[in-house]
């Protein structure tokens, strides 16, 4: 029952995260060349292990700007207030239900600048981080009752995108420009793309 729990888990979450990056690089062009020229640089072997993905901060900067806009969570997992308590004002009773709208707070102007775009730098030179002490910013959640699967998680997205990047060039069928890319969300527990992402992928050798 543990191993099914986890394998549920872990599965949907790590597969979005991929895509949406994935979206988000064929969308954003300059992003990807910077990523693809980090990647060069710092690995030289065909076959990416996941010992070589730890040092790549402009990959890492993108995995986290995937998961500011795109959170697999998007209203964590519904939690149980255990007490009554004040928060801003507001009485949250004994027993209420919560649910934790990160995908908002992650689009929130007063919280990041351009909230909207694809944009990796903010990241950078940044100690803001998905470990659960950032409340602006908390994709795996936070407290007791966060992801247990954070490490795994991460380490599987960078190892799968730092592959894919390495090895293929990505392109999108039938010519379409990377532009007008359909970048719909699909709410329910887990925040799918809409339009499932289609990609050709041409050997880089
Ligand atoms: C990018 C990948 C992942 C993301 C973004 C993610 C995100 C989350 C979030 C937001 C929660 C709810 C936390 C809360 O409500 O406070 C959660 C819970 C959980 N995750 Fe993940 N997760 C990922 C990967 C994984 C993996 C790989 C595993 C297992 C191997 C896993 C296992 C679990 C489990 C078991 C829970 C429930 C924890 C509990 O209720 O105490 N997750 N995850």
């Amino acid at each position: 029952m543990l191993g099914l729990e986890l394998f549920t888990a872990g599965t949907d979450t790590t597969t979005s995260t991929v895509e949406w990056a994935m979206a988000e690089l064929v969308k954003n062009k300059k992003v990807m060349f910077k990523v693809r020229e980090e990647l060069k640089n710092e690995i030289k072997t065909r076959t990416v292990v996941e010992s070589e993905v730890s040092n790549l901060p402009y990959l890492n900067a993108c995995i986290k700007e995937t998961l500011r806009l795109h959170p697999p969570a998007p209203f964590l997992l519904p939690h149980r207030a255990v007490q009554t308590c004040e928060v801003m004002g507001y009485t949250v009773p004994r027993g209420a239900q919560i649910l934790v709208n990160i995908w908002a707070i992650g689009r929130d102007p007063k919280l990041w600048e351009d909230p909207l775009l694809f944009k990796p730098e903010r990241f950078l030179g940044s100690n803001l981080d998905f470990g659960g002490q950032d409340f602006e910013f908390i994709p795996f959640g936070a407290g007791r009752r966060m992801c247990p699967g954070l490490h795994s998680g991460v380490k599987s997205v960078q190892t799968i995108l730092a592959s894919l990047i390495l090895r293929f060039d990505w392109l999108l069928p039938n010519d379409e420009d990377p532009v007008n890319l359909d970048m719909n969300e699909k709410f329910g527990v887990f925040l799918q793309k809409k339009k499932p992402l289609q990609l050709i992928f041409k050997d880089l050798k």
